[in-house]
């Protein structure tokens, strides 16, 4: 069956006889809300549970979803019930869907209505496909030939129908020339036939040859993805294994049996080699979904994804939400990415939430990485999750060697960054004809601007946070709201000329290091920032795939699952920067990130080395990295975590309160603790003002719930929240379950 975007409307019924009583059905409305309503049944409307409709709501028609068959009506609601207005031409959302959407909202306390929300969003209003309109040559040609006629007619002598638009291009007309025509009869106008059908991967379009180590976890995944049963696999496998040609084998069983795999990326930043990579082994690109897609590719994937024409899809967290056809196979990569939690409207992880919907559809979950997060790391430990490993570098190549530089020792000279051992180890590999990275997770060029003659420091005005100097825009910027000035010349407060003065580096500055240094070396600054759309990003991390870049200048945009043949060095510029900031993870997270970026180097030909800079050789982060010793650093980390009772040894949530003004937001989180329910499992900490205590103008308060593990701490905040005053005025209330920030 095809489906379309077509609404299909049910016929009036003239006569309504009211004796009968009419089918009445629950449906739930893509809106804040947890309830469904209920609506009659037009006569003559045929519907199932999970058919996507339209009703009336308020003064508005919306899209919803039909989540239930309600036998018996409350009979005062008889006649004033409204009807549903029509049913979209879509496949139904499945019950396997329905039950993750229930499952998603009562976990993290997200209304249903908004994670039913996730499911809708094919760009539902885009009504029917354009005809489009191609012309093809049939009759003689025109009396009067001119130059630009013989073009075309040249062009379409091969009898087939083109696009009008894109025949009058390929000639260089004007489509004024190839009307003329028409016009004549020398050509004739017919509709283009629909987009062509997607081609289907093949499984067998290049098998890899695998090293015995890699063969041995392929032959894993096969029988993984063969179960048709819900199973966790960790692929942990060094950077540089090939662990996305191994779990691309799980795929190809999928595709053998003719269902559907959803691989889940963290930034869409990685999917261009991705897409590529995937073509080279299945002949075919997968389809993506994130948010950068035009609304018509939307429309189109969601639909080819809905009625099972689109085999594989790649995409961000928000693919978790698709109504696949026959999904069975979920894919995580690079699964200890912190960029899966959501963090605004609902708030998920969507790693956890994979295995949540593996769970519930009965099908395999992949969880791939070289660096795990410590909750799977300890589901792998404990044999919940069978690990697959892949200890060791694909086609012999060496792990980097890792060197810390001290930074209280061999530091760089002031206001300069990069350290005299680094600069001396760039030298070499650009005079080597090799790639260089340094890395500094900071955009911008500054931090922090400030006067030296009064010391006055720019900040926002309505966020608690420093201006971040952008020197390519030429402006100071919030990274929070997004407020930005120009640079000043005089400082505002004392008037001071001239007296303005850069403090700290950002990767610009850093770019201004490099061309004093290395003047003859070619230089590019990859950073989020500075990256207009994803087509140009994509050609940009290709420049530097083909060795058109002698040093990359960049943020975590470049740190993660890029394959970079060239590049043997990767300088760290600061290595402390994520520890240290009171946050839980700090540690784990700069391992991980540490780890991946450095894992960038030496994986095609030669030895990788990386240089981390650092102000404390001796945290156990750096001395598991020079270690290159991971195991003692998931020992150290996982026996703390215990001790601590935190995740996953013990369960987290935190509220977060804001308002307008700081007594506001003060006085509802203090009152909102007086209301917790009392209950030995669960310890409530704060309210405490948070670390960034005010964004967008907004005075943030946090409280952190903290309960034993075997707990249900979502039904506790549930009773806790449902007997709290409901939040007025500028108040707002956040729920985040297993919070990942806590800023
Ligand atoms: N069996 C194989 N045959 C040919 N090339 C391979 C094979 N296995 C891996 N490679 C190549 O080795 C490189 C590294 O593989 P891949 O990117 O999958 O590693 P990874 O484990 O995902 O690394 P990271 O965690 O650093 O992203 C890629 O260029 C990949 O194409
Ligand atoms: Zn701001």
């Amino acid at each position: 069956m095809r489906y379309s975007h077509r609404a299909v409307y049910p016929l009036l019924n003239p006569t309504p006889d009211a004796l009968m009583p009419r089918r009445v059905v629950d449906v739930l409305v893509p809106v804040a809300l947890d309830q469904t309503y209920s609506y009659s049944v037009p006569e003559g409307l045929d519907l199932t549970v999970g058919d996507v409709v339209t009703v009336p709501l308020a003064a508005r028609e919306v899209t919803a979803v039909v989540w239930a068959e309600n036998p018996n009506p409350d009979p005062r609601l008889h006649n004033r019930l409204k009807d549903i207005s029509g049913k979209l031409d879509v496949p139904p959302l499945r019950e396997e869907l329905r039950r993750f959407v229930d499952w998603v909202s009562t976990y993290t306390l997200a209304s249903r209505g908004m994670v039913a929300r996730m499911t809708l969003r094919m760009g539902e209003h885009l009504g029917p496909e354009r005809v489009r309109l191609g012309v093809r040559l049939v009759g003689a040609p025109p009396a009067r030939m001119t130059a630009a006629r013989a073009r075309v007619l040249d062009l379409l002598s091969d009898g087939l129908l083109r696009p009008k638009s894109e025949a009058a291009k390929e000639a260089g007309v004007s489509v004024s020339v190839i009307e003329g025509l028409v016009d004549e009869g020398t050509l004739t106008v017919e509709p283009m036939p629909r987009e062509k059908p997607m081609q289907p991967p093949d499984p067998a379009f290049a098998e890899p040859d695998f090293s015995p180590e890699q063969s041995a976890a392929a032959a894993e995944m096969h029988a993984l993805a063969q179960k048709d049963d819900f199973a966790v696999a960790l692929l942990d496998g060094v950077t540089g294994s090939g662990k996305t040609e191994v779990y691309f084998e799980a795929v190809a069983e999928i595709i053998r049996k003719g269902r559907q795999a959803l691989i889940l990326m963290p930034e869409i930043a990685l999917t261009g080699q991705f897409l590529d990579r995937f073509s080279q082994r299945f002949g075919v690109r997968p389809i993506e979904w994130h948010s950068e897609l035009t609304p018509r590719t939307r429309a189109r994937n969601w639909l080819a994804v809905a009625n099972g024409e689109a085999q594989i899809v790649v995409g961000a967290r928000s693919a978790l939400f698709l109504p696949y056809a026959d999904l069975g196979l979920i894919v995580v990569d690079e699964e200890h990415d912190q960029a899966y939690k959501q963090s605004d409207g609902a708030h998920y992880h969507a790693r956890d939430m994979a295995v949540v919907r593996g769970h519930i559809a009965k099908i395999p979950v992949v969880l791939s990485s070289a660096t795990p997060s410590v909750e799977t790391e300890v589901n792998a430990r404990t044999g919940r999750y069978t690990r697959i490993a892949l200890p060791s570098r694909f086609g012999g190549q060496h792990m980097p060697q890792i060197e810390a530089i001290d930074l209280r020792r061999e530091g760089p000279p002031r206001g300069r960054f990069i350290s005299p051992p680094l600069a001396e180890a760039v030298k070499f590999a650009v005079e080597r004809r090799e790639q260089a990275l340094l890395f500094l997770n900071r955009r911008g060029y500054a931090p922090l601007t400030l006067c030296r003659a009064c010391g006055h420091r720019f900040s926002c005005n309505i966020c608690d946070a420093w201006l971040v100097d952008h020197r390519f825009r030429q402006r100071l910027v919030c990274h929070h709201c997004g407020f930005s000035m120009p640079r000043p010349h005089q400082c505002p407060q004392c008037g001071a000329e001239e007296s303005l003065a850069a403090i700290g580096p950002g990767v610009e500055r850093l770019q201004e290091e490099v061309a004093n240094l290395f003047p003859e070396a070619r230089t590019m600054v990859l950073s989020s920032d500075l990256i207009t759309d994803i087509e140009t990003m994509r050609s940009e991390l290709n420049e530097i795939a083909e060795g058109r870049v002698d040093i990359i200048i960049g943020t975590q945009l470049v740190a993660k699952g890029h394959n970079f043949p060239r590049l043997n060095l990767v300088g760290v510029v600061d290595a402390d920067l994520g520890l240290g900031n009171g946050d839980p993870r700090a540690a784990e997270r700069t391992f991980q990130l540490l780890n991946q970026v450095i894992g960038r180097a030496g994986r095609e030909q030669g030895r990788g080395v990386g240089y981390l800079q650092t102000h404390q050789p001796e945290h156990p982060v750096m001395k598991a990295l020079v270690a290159s010793d991971r195991k003692a650093f998931y020992d150290s980390e996982i026996e703390a975590r215990e001790r601590a009772a935190y995740p996953p040894f013990g369960r987290l949530a935190a509220l977060i309160i804001a308002a307008a003004n700081r007594p506001d937001a003060e006085g509802f989180a203090r009152k909102l603790v007086g209301l917790a329910p009392r209950e030995e499992r669960v310890i409530v900490l704060g309210p405490a003002e948070a670390p960034l205590a005010v964004i967008k103008g907004r005075h943030r308060f946090r409280i952190l719930v903290k309960s034993q593990r075997v707990f249900d701490l979502s039904g506790y905040l549930r009773t806790w929240l449902a007997a709290a005053p409901k939040t007025k005025g500028s108040l707002t209330l956040e729920v985040d379950i297993d919070p990942q920030s806590f800023l």
